[in-house]
């Protein structure tokens, strides 16, 4: 009895998730929406596993999240592995992080572009080991004339030193008279890394901290914000669907304004 009980809970359980996907799908869905990844090291710490046994997990994670993001026809999800002390980790934990690159392209990258996704990045990868950036580049290569779901990664990507980057290249492009000295949001928002990207609608940020830790300041000016204790590795689909969720009731009141 138990097995059957068990196998219909199973069943269950995902038609349940598909109605809750339709369901979503009914009214306006983000456009874009950037996740800061977080939490995969206290996940690991809660069980007494090694840090990078939480990366791998949250690597798996982004896999169905990219799936799921797609399947609701979202146009651009920007991911970006929060961590202050990225290379001030342990060298095995760095060694671990740029190899997961091309486990998880080379494991789901048939998948990816199945899916018609087209894999971007934004930041500066020159400080990524050869290996990393390769596998990073051949992914970028390999998908760019995809047309579905955009999914951008985030490497090393300070938004503050975006913003000055931005500011000093506009300081250049005066200086040579290539623009005039008054510029207004759009043509600054071409200086940037996300140039040919839309705002965020809707920035996710889990495990429970409340700040957006310098990730993009001029880009999220009105994205809607939503945050979970829930550590990356432990996020679901339902936590997406969730924010969605949140995020549809919050601008149809904007809409009724
Ligand atoms: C096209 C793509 C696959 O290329 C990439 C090239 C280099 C990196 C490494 N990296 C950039 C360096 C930096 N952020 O400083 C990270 O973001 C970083 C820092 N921790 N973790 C573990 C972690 C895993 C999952 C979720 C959060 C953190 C990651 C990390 C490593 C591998 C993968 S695979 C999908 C996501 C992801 C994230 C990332 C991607």
């Amino acid at each position: 009895m138990y097995s059957i009980w068990k196998r219909f809970g199973k069943k269950d359980a995902s038609s349940d998730l598909a109605l809750k996907i339709q369901q979503v799908k009914k009214s306006s869905v983000p456009k874009h929406i950037a996740i800061i990844m977080d939490g995969n090291g206290r996940w690991a710490k809660k069980r007494a596993l090694p840090r990078i046994a939480g990366h791998h997990e949250g690597m798996k994670v982004v896999r169905k999240i990219t799936k799921l993001t797609s399947q609701l026809n979202v146009s651009i999800l920007t991911v970006y592995a929060f961590s202050t002390e990225n290379w001030k980790r342990p060298k095995s934990e760095v060694d671990y992080i740029m190899k997961l690159p091309e486990e998880f392209l080379g494991t789901f990258l048939p998948e990816l572009i199945a899916e018609n996704v087209k894999v971007e990045m934004m930041g500066e990868i020159d400080l990524l080991p050869e290996h990393t950036k390769r596998a990073v580049k051949q992914a970028v290569e390999e998908t760019k004339d995809n047309t579905g779901l955009i999914l951008n990664f985030a490497l090393n990507y300070g938004s503050r030193a975006e913003i000055l980057m931005a500011v000093n290249k506009i300081i250049k492009d005066v200086k040579n008279g290539i623009i005039d000295e008054t510029i207004n949001e759009e043509q600054f928002s071409n200086y940037l890394m996300t140039r040919a990207l839309p705002d965020p609608d809707l920035l996710i940020r889990t495990s429970g901290e409340i700040r957006l830790s310098n990730f993009m300041l001029w880009q999220a000016a009105y994205s809607e914000l939503w945050f979970t204790d829930v550590l990356w590795p432990d996020f679901k689909e339902e936590h997406l669907l969730e924010a969605v969720e949140e995020y549809q009731k919050r601008t149809r009141r904007f809409g009724g304004v």
